[in-house]
């Protein structure tokens, strides 16, 4: 399985939030005037996206929703300050 992606999401959410360019989504949502609320919000919406995705039959669409998610989930650990390496080491630690 490929899980670069991670790293990489990780480190363009790192440098967008030192180096904020024009125009970026990730800073839309890193600062946004809602403070911290925004990034939870989308949070919660693409949770929901994703519950309506899985009862529905098409599978295409529960990928999109769950990438959504996990995106959503990485951007509100950034904007709360937890790094997402520390969310890995839980899980790895939890191996038995
Ligand atoms: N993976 C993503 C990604 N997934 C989802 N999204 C955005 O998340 C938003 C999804 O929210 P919604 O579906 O609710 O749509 P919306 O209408 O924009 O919602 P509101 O924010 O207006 O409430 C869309 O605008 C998508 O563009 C993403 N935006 C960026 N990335 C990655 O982040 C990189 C940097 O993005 P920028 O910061 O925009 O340069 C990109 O190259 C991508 O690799």
């Amino acid at each position: 399985m490929r899980t670069d992606i991670f790293d990489e999401l990780w480190q363009i959410m790192c440098d967008r939030e030192l180096n904020p360019p024009e125009k970026s989504y990730i800073v839309d949502i890193l600062r946004h005037r809602k403070g911290i609320d925004k990034a939870l919000e989308k949070v919660g919406e693409e949770s929901a996206e994703f519950i309506i995705a899985a009862k529905n039959p098409d599978y295409d669409q529960k990928v999109y929703e769950a990438a959504d998610l996990i995106f959503h989930l990485m951007l509100a650990l950034k904007r709360i300050g937890v790094e997402f390496e520390d969310v890995i080491s839980e899980l790895e630690s939890r191996r038995k």
